[in-house]
């Protein structure tokens, strides 16, 4: 499994505002946005490009196109909507699938609820996209249904990662790819990162 961490000054200092229990909704959810464009720029450092010839204003001139057909941006609802409008700013053309699952209270077992793919996930690179992977039961639950629909080149994006979702998605999904903004220390008796930031889903949305 490729684990890259984004140790980036900006990650730092707009998560120290997101993590912030005073910052108000919609701060929160323009910064959550503001490190999406990061997470996207890092998490698409792999997409493969191909030589295109184009005549500037001066000369013909060889130069790079992105190759592949439309990536798959797969934000996990609730929270995952906050990072899509980063993503599709910077890859307008990626078809868009929707997964709802929510994470039971007392067990933490993912429950799924909703689900809508593209086609072709087999030829196209698939980003999952959660701000908040936490026991990792929801992510490994994302990428289970993504493979059973025939997705073989997965990234998983989040902002925040507890070291027991990293461990969890390791033994489950050896193959994925996982870019993050930081790894954080633990999880409470209640499976919230520490130090975290709260419920992602209800700070964005403004549901607690
Ligand atoms: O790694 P896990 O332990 O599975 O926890 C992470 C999940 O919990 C949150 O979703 P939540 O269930 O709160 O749903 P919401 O986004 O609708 O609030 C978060 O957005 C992840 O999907
Ligand atoms: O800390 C956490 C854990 C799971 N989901 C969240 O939104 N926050
Ligand atoms: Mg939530």
């Amino acid at each position: 499994m490729t684990i890259q961490v984004l140790d980036h000054p900006l990650v730092h200092h707009k998560l120290s505002l997101i993590r912030d229990r005073k910052t108000p909704g919609s701060l929160f959810r323009s910064l959550i946005e503001e490190v999406g464009l990061i997470l996207a720029t890092e998490s698409t450092r792999q997409l493969p490009v191909e030589t295109v010839v184009v005549e500037t204003p001066l000369e013909r001139t060889g130069t790079l196109r992105l190759k592949s057909l439309d990536p798959v941006l797969v934000p996990v609802l609730r929270a995952g909507l906050g990072l899509l409008p980063s993503f599709l700013k910077l890859l307008p053309t990626a078809k868009v699938g929707h997964l709802g699952l929510y994470r039971d209270h007392d067990s933490l077992v993912p429950v799924p609820y909703y689900r809508n793919f593209p086609p072709m996930l087999e030829a196209r690179p698939v980003f999952v996209l959660d701000p908040m992977l936490a026991t990792g039961g929801s992510a490994s639950e994302a990428v289970r249904q993504l493979k059973s629909a025939g997705a073989v080149n997965l990234s998983l994006v989040a902002l925040l990662a507890a070291p027991e979702g990293l461990e969890r998605l390791h033994g489950d999904h050896p193959d994925l790819t996982i870019v993050v903004g930081a790894v954080d220390r633990q999880l409470n008796e209640k499976g919230y990162i520490l130090p975290g930031l709260g419920d992602a889903g209800d700070r964005l949305f403004g549901t607690a």
